[in-house]
Parts: structure tokens; sequence; C-alpha cells
């Protein structure tokens, strides 16, 4: 059976935080999402507009009927603006029974409240009391205690005091707003004293709406798995750590994090190998065709993950030992892997940045019937030239290819069909296709190569 998280939480309009961001994150790791709905929030990536809280007797009602149909596994609370709709929650979390995860919610990321001041006693003796784990961030834990959290020793002091005053099984202070090369979270296990950390590199990014509640819903989620408690709020660090290393530049203000990234780049890997392999197929089955075209240096085809994804060679698929010529026909070597080519990768990932949808490309043998033909069909062909290549761009390791890309795109105006140079003292001329996709990449050649050989007769 499908393991099963509820949300206790409120909505943004924005779609970055609160319950969207839940159920994203729920359903990226492999949990079906319910939600028991607290407030709408007139929200977006600068600041909150309005609140309109649910009446408690229905955040009461939405627990009990998902709980008593459906069964609830494991569960989150967000945002929890009145003291009423704490005690609803708290009631039928009571009577449920089920693990519960406190995302001790104060204040959007613009800064602006989200509880009514009166009801954080409320949040202190009544919700926290009942959590399995409780995930504050620094100032939301400097709330909870008394004192400022600024550094690790402070996260360290107040993770205890929660854990021993408000006696919660488990106390994550959380780092995001601290400072450091990396972002540290401070576990506090209450009934054994003992500390562990989770450390993350800090991502320089200031899209990072959401980010406490996709954490406390990966945690929920991780329960609602059978997973420890250690396990899942691991899970929950990398699932995070993911989700805003692939945040979103959307809005004015602090843009979404990504809980679907989780989900998108196991996806679209396994899509990638699967269009690769079949380009690969239409590359066999014309093999004597394309046999001609494969240079000295043997010839590769990549295919990169979509724009938001591509970020160097590791996110390019092609073929290891590259396609071959083999008894004169078109062979590749190995079935296609990320991280295995930097020549196709090097042209792909430079033309990604003036063209996101041109992720594929092909290198071939030079020959001028190719650029020829290729003009005649109404291909964009552009060229550099090798032997301008200045010697600081020839002076560092892996810079002639992204230098060359640039160029032949400069000179079209835009992201070229083709791009082509004739070589330099030691260098094979070569001919780059690209696409969209490998299978536009191969008919593209196959397209050209037809041509070619009508013209002869
Ligand atoms: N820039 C960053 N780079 C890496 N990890 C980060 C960064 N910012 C936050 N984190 C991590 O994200 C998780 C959530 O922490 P954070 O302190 O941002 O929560 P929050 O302030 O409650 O979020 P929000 O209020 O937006 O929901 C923690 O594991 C934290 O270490
Ligand atoms: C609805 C809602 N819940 C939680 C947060 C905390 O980020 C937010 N900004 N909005």
């Amino acid at each position: 059976m499908i393991p099963r998280a509820l949300t206790i939480a409120g909505l943004d309009s924005g779609g970055g935080a609160g319950i969207t961001a839940d159920l994203k994150t729920f359903h990226a790791l492999g949990v079906y999402g319910m939600v028991a709905l607290t407030a709408v929030t007139a929200q977006n990536t600068l600041g909150v507009r309005a609140v309109q809280e649910i009446d408690p007797s229905i955040v009461e009602a939405q627990i009990d009927a998902v709980a008593e149909d459906i069964g609830i596994n494991a569960a989150k609370t967000g945002m929890l603006s009145s003291s009423q709709i704490m005690e609803a929650a708290a009631r039928a979390v009571r009577k449920w029974g089920f693990p519960l995860v406190v995302d001790p919610v104060m204040y959007a990321k613009s800064g602006d409240p989200l509880i009514r001041p009166e009801a954080m006693e409320t949040l202190r003796r009544v919700i926290i009391p009942i959590a399995k784990v409780v995930t504050p961030n620094a100032p939301e834990a400097s709330h909870l205690v008394g004192f400022r959290v600024e550094t690790l020793d402070d996260a360290k002091r107040a993770a205890k005091v929660i854990a021993e005053e408000l006696h919660p099984e488990i106390v994550i202070v959380k780092g995001g707003h601290l400072t450091g090369d990396e972002s540290i979270d401070i576990v506090y296990f209450r009934d054994s004293g003992e500390y562990r950390e989770l450390k993350a590199l800090r991502i320089d990014t200031k899209n990072t709406h959401g980010t406490g509640c996709s954490f406390s819903a990966a945690i929920a989620a991780g329960l609602a798995k059978g997973l420890s408690p250690w396990d899942a709020i691991k899970l929950a660090k990398e699932l995070i750590t993911t989700a805003i290393k692939y945040s979103l530049p959307l809005g004015h203000g602090h843009g979404p994090v990504n809980p679907m990234a989780w989900l998108e780049l196991r996806a679209y890997r396994a899509d990638i190998i699967d269009e690769l392999n079949k380009a690969l197929k239409v590359i066999e089955d014309n093999a004597d065709l394309i046999g001609n075209y494969i240079p000295e240096v043997q010839s590769n085809l990549g295919y990169a993950l979509p724009a938001l994804y591509a970020r160097n060679l590791d996110d390019v698929a092609a073929v290891p030992g590259r396609i071959v010529k083999y008894m004169g026909k078109a062979k590749p070597s190995g079935p296609p892997t990320f991280g295995v080519s930097s020549h196709v990768a090097n042209y792909i990932l430079t033309a990604m940045k003036h063209g996101p949808e041109v992720r594929s490309a092909m290198n071939i043998k030079y020959d001028n019937r190719v650029i020829e033909a290729a003009r005649e069909l109404g291909y964009v062909v552009s060229g550099y030239d090798r032997r301008q290549e200045p010697p600081e761009v020839k002076a560092r390791e892996g810079a002639s290819i992204p230098w060359g890309t640039e160029q032949a795109i400069k000179n079209a105006g835009r992201v070229p069909d083709i791009i082509y140079h004739l070589g330099d003292y030691g260098k094979e001329p070569q001919i780059v296709i690209l696409g969209q996709s490998p299978i536009d990449v191969v008919n593209k050649l196959l397209i050209i190569v037809k041509r070619i050989n009508e013209k002869r007769f």
C-alpha cells in the first residue's frame, strides 16, 4: 500500500511554500499526500497581502475525514495561525496518534507574520509537545527560547532547551539563516541527549521560498514510509539541498524551491538514455550511409538535461568509447552514459546558453558537400576559425570549444543547425550538427547525407 502523509498547513497562492510545497515533496518521495487546510494566504515571492483563516472545526473535520477513511502514516504542521486552530489540530493528532513533524512557522521569507502573537504560547504549550520532530529555523528558535540564535553553539543550546522545556522527541535547529560556507542544521535527541549535524554546502541563491515547508514535509514523508527518524531526516536534507540547488528564478522576490527536482532529475535522466538509444538505433539502421562521415577522432552523439538542470559535463549523456567506424559502418561502442564526453557536451552546453532548447549534438567528419547540401536545404550553417583562437583561450584546458561555439553563434546571430571549423595544426576539421533531441540531430544528418547521395546521380 502506498504510504500516506497529511499536511496541516496554509495555502500560499504563489505556490512556493505551504501545502503546495508539501504535496510536491510528498509525491516526489513516493508518498500519497493529503491536506487539512488551515488558512488561505494571498501571497507571492515578495510578501503576504492577506490571510483568511479556516474555521477551526473545519480544520479538525478535514483531519478526521482522511484519518477515518484513507489512513495517515505521518503528518506535519505548517502555518497554524491561531490558538483555536492549534487546539483543533492537537485534538485530532491525539485522537489518531500518527507521528507528527512540527514546522513552527512564524514568519514568511518576506518577514510577514503567519501567526497571531497571542498564539505563540499555544504553539509552545500545545503543539510542540506532541511533536516527534520539531524544525525551527534560527529566528523561530530564538522566539522559543528567549535568547538570540546566531551561531552553531547558540543553535545547540537552543535545541537542548526546546527539547527539555517543551518535550518534543527530536529538535532540529535549521541553519538556513546562519552564515558560513555550509548550511548546518543541529539535530538534538531528547532521550539520549545526543547531538548530530546535517551539513550541506550553502547554495548562493535568493530563491529559498518554501525551504522549511519542503524540509519538514520530507521528514514526514520519510516517517510515513517507515524510515527511522534519523534516516527520514537525512533523506529530507538531501531532498531540500537538491530543491534549493535547482530552485526557480520566478517572481521578483524570493523564488520558490523546487522539490520536484528530486523526481524530475531521475525522470529526465532515464528519458535521455531512452532517446539516445532510439537515435543510436537509427544510426545502426543506417550504418553504411553514416559510416562515411565518421571522422578520425570518431563521432559522438550527446543529449543534455533540460536547461534548468544542465550545469556541467556530468549533465550530458553520450556514448562511452564514441561512435566508431568499423568495417566502413558507423557503430556505437557502448550504451549511452552521463559524463563521458567533453567534446560534444561542450558544444551543447555552450549552445544552450543562447538557445536552451538546443540540447543535442553530433560531430561528424568535415566534408564540404555536407556544408553545401545543408545550406541548400535551408539549414543555418555557421563556422569559426580555430587559427583565430586567442592564446589565453588556447592555454585554458577545455576552453577552445566553448569559444568556437560562441564565435559561430555570434556569426550566425542565432544557434545554428550546423557549426564547422576547418581545423588547425594537429586539429582535424570538424562539423557539428545541433538539434533539440538526438532524433532531431540524426534526422538532419540523414536528410543531408541523402541529399548528397541524390546529387551524385
Ligand atoms: N542557501 C542554502 N544552501 C543550502 N541549504 C540551505 C540554504 N538555505 C537553507 N538551507 C537548508 O534548508 C533547510 C531549511 O532551512 P531554513 O532555515 O531555510 O528554513 P525556513 O527559514 O524555515 O524556510 P521557510 O521559512 O522559507 O519555509 C535546512 O536544512 C537548511 O540548512
Ligand atoms: C502558507 C505558508 N506557509 C508557510 C510559509 C513559510 O515559508 C509561508 N510563506 N506560507
